[in-house]
């Protein structure tokens, strides 16, 4: 049975890279991804905006919205003080598998709790079964049209407070455009727009950061 494209790109990481070390297993996964096979991880220009942003939050919990290959999932948490934690959502077993494989590779694995399902289902879960009381900082990367929906979830499970900060991907290729009226129209967000480009592409993309008012 011949391989998957991510199932490439983990055995690329796992020859090539530096067991235990983050920055070179994004590195590797970038080198691949822009020179062999695109893939939509987060990558190195867009990943910059999301390294500053986490720095900033500096956040205790975090949670991740579609972990795929786990390329943000190690960048995230490569970044997070002792003691904090990541938990990433990936209903796709396969993916979730590699990304496994991917965290534990770069060493990360203490850092970070993959949650295997959709995230319409975790997300209210989070609070009991996993001992969320807010989250600090959230990462939204999975199906585009769920940015929205799962937004006001995570308001109406009251797992947002005065200061937590959303980032979302690709508000402009493929797009977010329902998201971006939601968090801009509303007055419970202060939103920021990162202009970028589309991983390993030259085509305009952004991020947009919408800070969670109370
Ligand atoms: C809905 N609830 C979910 N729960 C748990 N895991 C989920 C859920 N929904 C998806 N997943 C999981 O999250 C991931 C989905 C990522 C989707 N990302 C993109 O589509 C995406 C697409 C492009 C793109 C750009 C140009 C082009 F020509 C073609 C594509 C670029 C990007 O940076 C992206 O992030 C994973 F695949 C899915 O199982
Ligand atoms: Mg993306």
């Amino acid at each position: 049975m011949n391989q998957s494209k991510e199932q490439r790109i983990l055995n690329f990481v796992l020859q090539n890279a530096v067991r235990g070390d983050p920055c070179s297993v994004l590195d590797t996964i970038d080198k691949y991804c822009s020179q062999k096979e695109w893939a939509m991880n987060v990558g190195d220009e867009k990943g910059k905006i999301l390294d500053k942003t986490v720095e900033e939050a500096n956040p205790s919990v975090a949670l991740e919205l579609g972990t795929y290959c786990g390329y943000s999932a190690v960048r995230i948490s490569r970044l997070l003080k002792a003691g904090a934690r990541l938990l990433t959502v990936e209903f796709n077993p396969e993916f979730a598998a590699i990304a496994k494989q991917m965290i534990e590779f770069a060493g990360v694995q203490d850092k970070v709790k993959l949650l295997e399902g959709p995230s319409e289902e975790i997300i209210p879960q989070l609070k009991k079964k996993y001992e969320v009381d807010t989250l600090d900082f959230v990462f939204l990367d999975h199906w585009k049209d769920r940015y929205t929906p799962d937004t006001i979830l995570l308001q109406e499970c009251n797992l947002l407070r005065k200061g937590s900060v959303l980032l979302a991907d690709n508000v402009i290729f493929p797009g977010a455009p329902d998201f971006l009226n939601y968090v801009r129209k509303s007055p419970h967000f202060q939103c920021t727009n990162y202009p970028s480009h589309l991983e390993y592409m030259q085509v305009e993309d952004a991020m947009e950061k919408a800070v969670f008012l109370g």
